[in-house]
């Protein structure tokens, strides 16, 4: 998907929401345990309650992976159906790698080409050679960990370095790797005192926003400083939305936990 086609659907619905598909077998309605594929199943019933409401959706890869390789299954069912039944949806492989440069390499045909994945999350600290790889696939993004959401991610994110704290240098040196265009950037919705200083270094680029919801963190307050002219914000909730039951009416209750989310956008995106 290209960038363009990403803000042509946040503007036809009204919403820039990604949600979360971080499925968690402790939590998801008993009556879907019994199934072949409890896994997919949840997924399937969220994403077709949901779709008309959000414009992304993030699997977290490690609830995939815990499950081993009937997790993966259940990984890959999800993207094929996604971009089967709703090729206009932007998907996010919430999977933060990143490696010496032969490794990603690896690590970005595994989400690009194989499971095709729109974006992937990935972590910095390796440094260009570790993000280039991911950013050589045309109209796939890279999604660089620059403030993240957590507590701990102040024990380094907000060090002094060269006189500038290391998520800013992470922001400044990122921009001049090759095909920067390609990237997008997390960062917490707890940290919204932040996004002024953000803004300023990556005026243009989208922000993959998570931390509203279970976390806490404010829509409100992301989008005081957040939003670009062209939205430039994904703000996503994951246990807030898929979890807002766990029994037979779990998709309605995702459905007006969405909408709730989507309505509070549609009134930003206008103000
Ligand atoms: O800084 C970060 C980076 C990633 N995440 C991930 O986003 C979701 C948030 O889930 P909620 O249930 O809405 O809290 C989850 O997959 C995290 O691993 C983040 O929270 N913060």
């Amino acid at each position: 998907m290209t960038k363009k086609q990403l803000i042509e659907q946040i503007r036809l619905k009204k919403s820039f929401l990604c949600i979360g598909l971080d499925v968690d077998l402790d939590k998801i309605p008993s009556h879907l345990k019994q199934l072949d594929d409890p896994i997919f199943e949840f997924n399937k019933q969220i994403i077709d309650a949901t779709h008309h409401l959000t414009v992304a959706y993030k699997p977290n890869i490690a609830f995939y992976e815990a499950y081993g390789i009937k997790g993966w299954q259940s990984l890959e069912k999800t993207i094929k159906y996604l971009n089967n039944n709703y090729p206009e949806i932007f998907t996010i492989a919430d999977a933060k790698r990143g490696d010496i440069g032969n490794t990603s390499t690896r690590y970005a045909k595994a989400f690009f080409d194989d499971l095709n994945f729109d974006s992937i999350t990935v972590a910095p600290y390796m440094g260009r050679d570790s993000v280039e790889p991911f950013l050589a696939f045309e109209d796939k993004f890279t999604i660089l960990l620059a403030l993240t959401s957590n507590a701990g991610g102040l024990d380094f994110q907000t060090s002094e370095y060269n006189n500038e704290q290391l998520y800013q240098s992470v922001l400044k040196t990122s921009l001049n790797y090759k095909n920067s265009d390609n990237l997008m950037y997390v960062v917490g919705a707890t940290r919204p005192d932040f996004f002024q200083k953000i803004r300023k270094i990556v005026p243009h680029h989208f922000l993959l926003v998570p931390g509203v919801g279970a976390q806490g963190g404010s829509l409100q307050e992301v989008c005081k400083y957040g939003l670009t002219d062209n939205i430039g914000l994904l703000v996503n909730s994951s246990r807030g939305i898929i979890y807002a039951s766990n029994s037979e009416d779990f998709a309605e209750k995702a459905t007006e936990k969405a909408l709730e989310l989507q309505k509070e956008m549609e009134l930003l995106i206008k103000s």
